[in-house]
Formats: C-alpha cells, structure tokens, sequence
C-alpha cells in the first residue's frame, strides 16, 4: 500500500496516492525539488531502477555530473525528445507537449524510463556531445568553422612554438618518417633517463629489442643546441574508412614542437639526421644476411621459387675486428679506410667516382682472409653477397646479379685465382672473348654463354657497377702472382691487404681470444721464446687457434704446445732454408713442389707431415 510504503517528496502536490494506496501518480516538470523517498526500500529492491543508482562512489562525481546534464537536457529540450518511454503499459504520459511527463508506479515491474540520449548514465563524451550538438544547433557550422580557424590563430600569434605533426599512415602508406623517428627517438639516451615507461619491440629479422615512447607520452631532445620536444600522440580510429589494405585501430603520429626562431635553421637538416640515425640503427639492429647464387647442384645460376638470384640465409659470424690477429697498425688502418668510405658520399659527389671501393686480400690459406670479410660487414653492418664465380654462365648473368645486390654491401668473390683460367694468363685480359673456367664455361666464341674477364672487369668498375652504391667489392686468393695486373689495378681494388703468417702482435690477440691472457699474465721468458720464433715459425693463424683451442682448459699446456710446435716449425724452416742455400741454383720453385712445400708447413702434426717433409727434402737434394 503506497500509504504505508511511501513518503512523498515529490514537491507541491506533484505526486499522488490515489485508489485506497493502490496507485501512485508523479508528475515531472521544471521545477525542482521533486522526488520520492522509499520507508523500507520496498520500491528500489525489485526494480532495476535502483541497481543503475547503486554507482561506486568513485562513480558518484561522474554520475552526479551527468545528472545535471540530464537536467539541462530535459528542460532544454523536451521529454518527447528525451525520453524513450519503458514505463509499463502506459502508466506514463507525456503531456503539453512534451513539457509534462507523469509516471505512474504500482507493484508491478517492468515500469522505468531510459534516456534516449544516455543522458543519465553516460560518460563526459556524452556531455561533450551533448554540448556540442547545443552548439551544432545554436551556430551554423561557417561561423564555428571561422570562430575556430580565429581562436586557433589567436592563440599562435602568442605562441612561441610550432608544430608538426607526422602520421604512421599517410593516405593509404606507411609514413617512413614516422618509422624512422621512432627509431631515432628509441637511440636518444635522455629517452631512457628521463621517461619512466617505454614501449619495447623487436622487429622482425631482428636479434635486438629497441625501446620507444608509450603512448601519448612525451620527450625532449637536443639538436644544434635547439631544443625540442616529442609527443607521441594515440588515438582511436573514429571509422574505418575505405582502403586496400585493413587499417590500424589505432590512429599513430608524432607530433614535433619547435620553437619558431629554431625552425628555418634546424628543421631539414635536424629531419634529416633523423633518417641517417634511424637508418644507421636500422641496419645495427637487423640480422645481416648472407646471399649466394649458388644452389646446391639445382642447376646454378638460374632464379629461385620468387624469381631472384640470390639466396639468403642470417649471418650469425662472430668475427670481429677485435677479435681478428693481425698487425694492429694495418688493422686501424683498414678499419679507419673503411669509415672513411662510408662517411664519403660527397667526397664521391664530388669527384665524380662511383661510391664502391675494391679490397683484394691475400695470403696463405688460414690466415683469416675469410675471417676479414666477415668482420668487415660486421663492423660495417652491410649484407655479404658471396659469388660463386663458377655458377655463373654468362656476362649477362653477371649483370643481372649484380643489379639484383643491395647498396651498403660487401660482394664477395672468394678465390678468385680458382675461377679464371690461368692457362689464358698470358694474353690481354681486357680482350672480350677471355673465357674464364667454370661450369657450362669454356666457350670462347663470345656468343654470350660464357663469363669473360671483360665481363667480370665490367663487374667490378664498368656502368653497370654502379647500379645501387655504397658497395664494397672483396676478392680473395692465395696466389696474387697468378692474378693478371689488369684485375688488380687501382679504382678496381683500391687496397691490397697482406695477410700474413702470424706474427707476435697477432699471436698476443690469439692468446687473449683464446685463453684470456692478457698484457703481463705470461712472463717475460716465456713471451721472449714466443716472440723470437713465431715468425721464423712461419704458422698460420689457424694452426695457431687449433692448438690454443685443443687445450684451452690447461691454459699452461697450451701456451707450452704451442712454444714447442713454434720451435719445431722454426727448426724445420732454417734446415729448409740451408738446404736451398746449399743447393743454390736448385729450383724448388716449381709450382706443385711449392704447393706441397706449403701444405706441409701449415700442416700442424702427423705422420703425413714427417713423408711430405721428407719428399721435399729429397727433391731439394736432387
Ligand atoms: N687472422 C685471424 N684472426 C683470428 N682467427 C683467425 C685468423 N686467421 C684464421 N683464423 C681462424 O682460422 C679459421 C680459418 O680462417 P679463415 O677461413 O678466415 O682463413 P682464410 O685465409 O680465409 O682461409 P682460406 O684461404 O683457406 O679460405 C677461422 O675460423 C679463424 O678461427
């Protein structure tokens, strides 16, 4: 009974009880103070009216809020318009109007009333909405438009900053700005200090993790002592609108803020340096990749599955220039050769050269010519192609590999005394129908299936080598005597590089990879014996790492086999050499006796050693 039941607030009259306390009737207007109160919660329990009212009380503020909206938007509007009437069976009216709403509550449920405009329950979006459809219907949009463009330019005449904004998606494409400040910003170190979260990704052919600012999160970064600051602004995409491609859900961008006196003198070269940094760490961070054109027999030379030339794997050699034993003098001297390379793209502007550089290395074998190239495009940061000179058909061929290679690389032809065909070494190597060995080669009629030294000339310092830049080209061989000048001149191989036997500075960096030692933790005795037979020893870096690595658990026994090894190699070296000088006009020179003559000293131990040293004693006495 809504006697007993109820008490009514619902001001002046407003609400009521008629039918014996049956049936309650409340009239809403725009007058406050109205409402209802219930004795013993009887009303609120069954309703869904009240589990919408029981908000948190974190959510008071918000709803109360809300409430007021609700207010304005029914006394601005009308209830017709603001209401959806769910009050059960006609028990509410909306009368004069729309500017009278009576509701009728008995005991049955199902009564209520919901806000066609989520008024009551909804977020400040709503209010916002709300106030901006107050605005869309009080201002016709040219003047909003105009107040705005006003206000805007208002507040930039007394602004001191301005600003940038770059998208992650530009139209239908990716922005490659947006990529590269985001890896530029993820090098900046204030970017570590000074944020207390970042987002981390690791890309993909990537072995490392590369930090960046979190959403909508902000730094300041130095440039030409101009300061700036990054704002990395994510927002939700209002509609997916039409594209070829799926969009992001999320809509990305930077937005740069410079002050307007910075602006004209920094803003291209500061973009600038932002793509050679990204860059830069582009290539620091992703896996170097190893491509041959060689297929394992399936018919070399042709195309892969995806129509390419080249096949890759990763490129995981720990090689280092650290880590490699050779003269350190010529080592820096190779390495600052190198940077000077790549920091000279004016220079080769400038002077009109096509901006590649040639290194021929040669040596024995063992000595780490292989070991170079690996710590060459580890230093570097450059993708190897590996030629397999002897799967290559024709010029054109070669010509087409070469087109398909990536600028900031190392082209390597490896052994390349094995790949022409030295019984030619006498005629001109420039004459185009000089064939070169190889499989399917041999053909000298010059109709084209043949590889030709022109050809590989061509390769190396014709047009057709500078398609792409920034490319280093690498040979290598054991013989450069066999090697006809015209391969070796320079603006074809700019820079020989000897690597030799191993030579005591050298031994001091094998010794340090491989066991540990450092300067003075081997006595000077011992360095003495070491330093006075190594050379006369004439061993290869890789016998040496052979022994060292045979018994790098007893660092003692290691440095003693390898002393004792050393002075053996050395005393068979002065007995050979006695034995020429004796022997005067005896030519051990020829070719295979050599050869053998070398396999022999490099070879470390054995009986095999012990016949072969044996042989080439006997043929020195003949
Ligand atoms: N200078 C060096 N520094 C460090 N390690 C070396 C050096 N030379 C050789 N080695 C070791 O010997 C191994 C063989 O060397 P590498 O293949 O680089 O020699 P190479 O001169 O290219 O030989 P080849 O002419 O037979 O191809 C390497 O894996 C490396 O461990």
């Amino acid at each position: 009974n809504f006697h007993q039941d109820v008490e009514i607030t619902w001001g002046d009259g407003r609400g009521q009880i008629t039918n014996n306390g049956d049936l309650l009737t409340l009239s809403l207007d725009k007058s406050s103070g109205s409402g209802f109160q219930s004795k013993n919660e009887y009303l609120f329990e069954t309703t869904e009216y009240r589990e919408k009212m029981a908000v948190s009380a974190t959510k008071k503020p918000l709803l109360l809020l809300s409430l007021f909206f609700f207010v304005v938007a029914a006394s601005a509007g009308n209830f017709y318009e603001s209401f959806d009437i769910t009050w059960g069976d006609g028990r509410a009216k909306i009368l004069e109007d729309g500017q009278l709403l009576t509701c009728t509550l008995d005991k049955i449920s199902g009564s209520g009333f919901q806000s066609k405009k989520e008024y009551l329950y909804a977020s400040l979006l709503g209010v916002l909405a709300f106030c901006q459809s107050l605005m869309n219907s009080v201002f016709p949009p040219e003047l909003r438009y105009a107040s705005l463009k006003l206000i805007n330019r208002f507040f930039q005449l007394f602004s001191s900053f301005c600003y940038f904004d770059i998208t992650e998606i530009d139209g239908v494409n990716t922005n490659e700005l947006y990529n590269a400040v985001q890896l530029y910003l993820s090098s900046s170190s204030s970017s570590v200090s000074s944020s207390t979260r970042l987002s981390l990704t690791r890309a993909l052919n990537s072995s490392s993790i590369t930090f960046g600012l979190s959403t909508n999160d902000s730094i300041v970064d130095t440039f030409n002592s101009a300061t700036v600051l990054w704002e990395h602004i994510v927002t939700q995409r209002q509609s997916q609108t039409f594209a070829w491609r799926p969009m992001p859900e999320e809509k990305r961008g930077f937005t740069l803020r410079i002050k307007k006196r910075d602006k004209s003198l920094i803003l291209d070269s500061y973009l600038d340096h932002i793509v050679e940094k990204a860059e830069e760490i582009r290539r620091r961070n992703q896996d170097r990749l190893l491509y041959t054109n060689s297929r394992g027999g399936g018919g070399g030379g042709g195309l892969d599955s995806r129509g390419l030339p080249w096949e890759s794997v990763p490129f995981k050699h720990p090689s280092t220039f650290e880590t490699l034993a050779m003269d350190p003098v010529k080592k820096r001297e190779i390495m600052e050769d190198l940077k000077d390379f790549t920091e000279c793209r004016s220079f080769y502007q400038r002077t009109g050269r096509a901006w590649k550089r040639g290194y021929l290395l040669h040596g024995p074998p063992g000595t780490g010519k292989s070991s170079m190239i690996a710590a060459m495009a580890n230093y570097l940061g450059y993708d190897i192609y590996d030629l397999e000179l002897t799967e290559v058909k024709s010029n054109s061929e070669l010509r087409k590999l070469l087109m398909k290679t990536s600028s900031k690389s190392i082209i390597v032809i490896e052994d390349i005394d094995c790949s022409i065909n030295l019984t030619n070494r006498g005629k001109k190597f420039n004459e185009p129908e000089m064939a070169l060995t190889g499989s399917g080669l041999g053909d000298e009629s010059g109709n084209g299936n043949t590889i030709t030294l022109s050809g590989l000339l061509n390769f190396t310092d014709g047009l057709w080598s500078c398609c792409g830049s920034e490319r280093i080209f690498v040979f290598t061989t054991n013989h450069i005597e066999k090697l006809d000048p015209a391969l070796l001149r320079s603006g074809r191989m700019d820079m020989h590089v000897y690597m030799s036997y191993c030579t005591f500075p050298s031994l001091k960096i094998l010794l340090r990879n491989y066991l540990g030692y450092e300067e003075g933790d081997l006595s000077d005795v011992v360095l003495k014996e070491l330093e006075g037979v190594v050379e006369k020893a004439e061993i290869t870096p890789a016998d040496v790492s052979e022994v060292l690595i045979k018994n790098r658990r007893d660092k003692e026994r290691a440095v003693g086999e390898l002393l004792e090894d050393l002075k053996r190699r050395a005393g068979r070296n002065e007995k050979k050499g006695k034995l020429r000088g004796q022997n005067g006009s005896v030519t051990v020179a020829d070719d295979d006796v050599e050869e053998q003559e070398k396999r022999a000293l490099d070879s470390p131990y054995g009986e095999e050693e012990e016949e072969i040293e044996d042989s080439i004693c006997k043929i020195s006495e003949e």
